[in-house]
């Protein structure tokens, strides 16, 4: 049997009524998707708005049943061995509040922990151990609606974790969180990754996914557009680095050194002058043009103050990717 969840040419296609006598028309949301979530790593699942991620992370977690295709769960069919799926796998969607208002944190836990038939003894000291992991041990007594929209999704996973899950999907998990509560998200991603878990992650938190995932899927109208770590995808899309450097009081030959050597290259160029005098010239190119940049510069008997070179991000990186990419023929956009 092969550990993890094996997505194999999944399909999912939304039937929308036409009022009452018209006949239903189609929505594909996923249109023959075939994922790999391993064990013991973050993979990440990338697409633009309506790409098709809740669909699929929703039948991964049984909640929608494929139009075709399949679901393993380490070799458990999500369809035909739903409840054993369900013991195996957890859901936490940032967007959705997925706890009761009325309930003490730790009744949250104990009612949910009592949901997955965790005997009582279990049920007690999960619940302790993941209100500590997740820092509302002092707030466990109070009522959920009096939590801070911080503590409610910090109870959220924990709830997220009361069944000890081999692998948690993740649907937007830091949706309006502070970024120290996130950061402590990321952290206990990180930890249950290290102990084995396998996690599905989407964000629109690029610099998160960069991060937290070994293996990024980005897909767009339901299906698969390209794979591979973020280093891998950054590098493939071609996005030029940002070399950046700050000239004090350029003479008439230091700045036509610049302008030529910017014509020589065809890098794009963005300059502003400072109130001191400083030029601050801004060049965008694929290769390494720092030290030729400040060669000709330092040739025209120019100095520098300042350089930097910025390297693309994934985010450029899923950017360049979803604008090369048109919707495939047929597939409504
Ligand atoms: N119940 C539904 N009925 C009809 N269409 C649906 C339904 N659920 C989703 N869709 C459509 O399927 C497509 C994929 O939606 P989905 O929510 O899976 O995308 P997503 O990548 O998660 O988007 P987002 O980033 O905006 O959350 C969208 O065009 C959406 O409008």
């Amino acid at each position: 049997m092969v550990r993890g969840i094996i997505a194999t040419d999944l399909r999912k296609a939304f039937r929308i009524p036409r009022g009452l006598f018209g006949k239903p028309t189609e929505k594909v949301a996923v249109d023959g998707l075939s994922l790999v979530i391993p064990p013991g790593r973050v993979t990440g699942l990338l697409g633009l708005n309506g790409a098709g991620k809740t669909s699929t992370i929703k039948m991964m977690a049984t909640l929608l049943r494929p139009t075709s295709g399949t679901i393993t769960v380490d070799g458990l069919d999500t369809v035909a061995d739903a409840r054993a799926v369900r013991r195996r796998i957890n859901l936490i969607a940032g967007g959705e509040r997925m706890v009761y208002a009325q309930l003490t944190g730790r009744e949250n836990l104990h009612y949910f922990g009592r949901l997955y038939g965790l005997p009582g003894g279990v049920r007690r000291q999960r619940s302790e151990e993941l209100l500590d992991l997740v820092g509302l041990s002092d707030a466990a007594d109070t009522v959920v609606e009096r939590y801070s929209r911080g503590m409610a999704q910090r109870l959220s996973i924990a709830r997220g974790l009361i069944n000890d899950p081999d692998y948690l999907l993740l649907d937007e998990p830091t949706l309006g969180l502070d970024a120290p509560i996130a950061r402590d998200l990321r952290q206990v991603v990180a930890k249950l990754v290290r102990n084995g878990k396998g996690v599905l992650l989407t964000s629109h938190y690029l610099a998160e996914v960069e991060e937290l995932c070994e293996h990024v899927y980005v897909i767009a109208a339901g299906r698969h557009l390209t794979e591979g770590s973020p280093a891998m995808l950054t590098a493939d899309a071609g996005c030029h680095k940002t070399v950046t450097v700050a000239v004090p009081d350029p003479s008439a030959e230091v700045a036509a050194a610049v302008a030529q050597f910017t014509a020589r290259i065809s890098a794009s160029i963005v300059e502003e002058r400072r109130d001191d005098g400083t030029l601050v010239v801004s060049l965008v190119h694929p290769d390494d043009i720092a030290g030729p940049l400040v060669t000709a510069i330092v040739a025209a008997g120019g100095a520098i103050i300042d350089l930097t070179v910025t390297n693309p991000s994934l985010e450029d990186a899923i950017l360049a990717i979803a604008d090369g990419a048109h919707p495939p023929a047929g597939v409504a956009p």
